[in-house]
């Protein structure tokens, strides 16, 4: 049974009563303060990972401003908007060298306290190694920071800041401008004019109005091309695991399934993050089972598309045309089938390409830079803070257990159904002023976010993230008889009004919860909806629920034994003998679909879920 509260320290609304997270005062106490020796201007020191292996190394002070400082220099290596240079020029000394070659940009890095790019220029190792400790902050002045090594960024030290909201209508304005430029065949109908023919009979093109147009991807950007797509009379539906379906309702779309989107959709427009779940996830299977003739549109990202499988789909005739703005490779090869093709329209990403959206995230991203090198901490910033050694030590474990119990949760969401309400339980024998619990808020908001989309969530951006998905994060303390010296005993994740993948999951109330321990310094899983297990939280994790029975766990050990899938943590949870039972098995590796097949053909088996971690 989930917890009954004995005494709530923390309501949800005092939570939302309290100011915006701010781990630590930008100007800190002095355990918390000093002065690089290699640069005098205030910034958060920061890290990525919070591998509690590699915490004791890395650093944790803030920076000290003094009054006495020289200007910072930021370098400007591809084109900003002139709004934004002017914020910069206000603060620093600015030096917009563009097309910089990744050698010049190797030389010059060494003399820059920021750096602004946009998609195109390479951010790798060996630019924060050759900035020998000056480069504090990178600025992505638009949403993707792919080009930017973050790993690096962190160990380094540095800030990455991004601009994540300033392009996202112009990227719905190209949507929608390729779409009706490939429907009309408006670039091949110019291009043969200009070589002084009149083809008219050629280029006959299909109307939209009344056609479905499938969004794949219902986030900031899918969301306003179907705005758009309604007002031009087409019906759209769209698709998104994790959007809530009222805020596709009332923008008149509907949330489907993966596979009715595309097999019944004439257009499909691609609005999704590229993250391991959807790289490639347009392939010659998924091509296979679209409706013949059917139009496709990609603004979002190239790696979301097998390439020679779309190819393949374009030459037998069941894509008619596709219209990419985004290539798995940028720029692709000169000779490249895909933008040689007779029925594809190819723009060199130009979807954040608008004077609108160039001046707004330029000074988005100028506040941000001169924010962050003013030592305030960015509600854009992409890369974790630093918390004190002594903080983050203690609850090394607890983040590594809420960021799990976090991955773990929203896996076991069905699709289609939507998070809004997130409820975290923290069981603890402390004074609840001597238990700070946002950063492990963060961690169960990074765990619910990042494996959905292309948001990196840290303790600076987590509550804004939340918000900004629509995510109602609410926090309960209960009273725990045990000793204060342990910071907490348990931490429950509860997703309210969500229909989940394995019914096991679901406890009475009507919610998906999950609870983790942390036992001996390792995270644990310990409770499922209402059964109790305990499987450390080290690999993945096979949930099964069957009738309780002898035999059970040799079955279903056997079988992963004879597909050489390593089990290291078996665990029984039981509503009472020969009932309702759950078994949570940890295993080292990924089984493939055809083991994982015949554990749910074991006859007591009633139904299973496989969780990454
Ligand atoms: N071409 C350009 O110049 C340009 C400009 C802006 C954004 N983009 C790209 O567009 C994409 C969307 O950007 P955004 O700002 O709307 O991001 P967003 O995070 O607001 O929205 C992404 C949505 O995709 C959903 N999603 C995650 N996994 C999914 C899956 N497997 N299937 C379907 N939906 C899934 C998420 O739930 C989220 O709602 C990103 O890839 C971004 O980099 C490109
Ligand atoms: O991620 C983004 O913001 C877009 O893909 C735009 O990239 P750009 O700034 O290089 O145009």
């Amino acid at each position: 049974m989930a917890i009954a509260p004995s005494k709530c320290f923390l309501s949800s609304k005092a939570l939302t009563d309290r100011p915006s997270i701010l781990p630590f005062p930008a100007k800190s106490p002095s355990s918390l303060s000093f002065t690089s020796s290699r640069s005098n201007f205030p910034i958060q020191t920061l890290r990525k990972s919070l591998d509690p292996a590699k915490i004791s190394t890395l650093p944790v002070e803030i920076h000290a401003a003094t009054s006495s400082e020289a200007k910072p220099t930021i370098l400007v290596s591809e084109k900003l908007g002139e709004a934004g240079l002017e914020v910069l020029r206000s603060f620093a000394d600015v030096d917009c060298s563009y097309s910089l070659s990744q050698e010049d940009l190797l030389a010059r890095i060494p003399l820059c306290d920021a750096l602004i790019v946009r998609s195109g220029t390479q951010v790798t190792r060996e630019v924060f190694e050759a900035a020998k400790g000056r480069l504090r902050v990178v600025g992505r002045a638009g949403v993707g920071i792919d080009n930017v090594d973050l790993q690096a960024a962190t160990e380094h030290g540095c800030l990455v800041v991004n601009a994540p909201t300033a392009n996202t209508v112009a990227a719905a304005e190209h949507g929608i401008a390729l779409m009706a430029a490939m429907a009309r065949n408006v670039a091949a109908a110019d291009a043969s004019m200009k070589a002084g023919k009149w083809q008219r009979n050629k280029y006959v093109g299909v109307s939209l109005v009344g056609k479905t147009l499938a969004v794949m991807g219902f986030g900031k950007v899918g969301s306003e091309v179907a705005r758009r797509a309604k007002g031009l009379g087409m019906h759209v539906i769209a698709h998104d695991p994790y959007a809530p379906s009222d805020r596709a309702r009332a923008i008149g779309a509907e949330l489907v399934s993966f596979d009715e989107a595309i097999s019944t959709a004439d257009f499909i427009s691609l609005h999704m993050p590229l993250t391991p779940t959807t790289s490639k996830v347009f392939n010659d299977e998924t091509f296979g089972k679209m409706k013949k003739g059917v139009r496709i549109i990609n603004v979002a990202r190239g790696g979301v598309i097998d390439e020679d499988a779309l190819v393949r789909a374009l030459d037998n005739g069941t894509v008619a045309q596709a219209a990419l703005d985004v290539f798995t490779v940028e720029p692709p090869s000169k000779d490249s089938k895909l933008v040689q093709h007779e029925n594809v329209t190819v723009t060199p990403h130009l979807g954040a390409s608008t004077k609108e959206a160039q001046e707004g995230v330029a000074i988005e991203i100028a506040e941000a830079v001169v924010g962050a090198l003013n030592g305030e901490l960015a509600a854009t910033a992409v890369n974790a803070p630093m918390v004190p050694a002594e903080v983050l030590s203690e609850l090394a474990p607890y983040v590594v257990l809420a960021e799990k119990l976090g991955r773990l949760a929203v896996q076991l969401v069905a699709g289609g159904s939507g998070i809004k309400g997130v409820k975290v339980v923290y069981s603890s024998a402390r004074d609840p002023d001597d238990l700070d619990t946002r950063i492990l808020r963060a961690m169960i908001t990074k765990g619910i976010v990042e494996p959905i989309s292309s948001v990196f969530v840290n303790l600076v951006n987590a509550d804004y993230t939340a918000k900004q998905r629509g995510l109602r994060i609410s926090e309960e303390r209960v009273s725990h008889d045990g000793s204060p010296e342990v910071p907490l005993d348990s931490i429950q994740v509860h997703l309210g009004n969500v229909e989940s993948k394995f019914a096991g999951a679901m406890a009475d109330a009507g919610e998906i919860i999950v609870e983790g321990r942390v036992k001996d310094g390792i995270p644990h899983l310990t409770l499922v909806g209402s059964f109790s297990v305990d499987v450390s939280l080290e690999g993945n994790i096979i949930l099964c629920r069957q009738v309780d029975q002898p035999g059970m766990i040799g079955k279903v050990g056997n079988i992963l034994g004879s597909s050489n899938v390593n089990v290291s943590f078996m665990s029984v949870g039981r509503t009472a003998a020969r009932k309702q039972a759950i078994m949570a098995i940890g295993v080292d590796e990924e089984p493939t679909k055809e083991t994982l097949k015949k554990i749910g053909e074991v006859p007591a088996v009633e139904e299973f879920v496989f969780l990454k971690l």
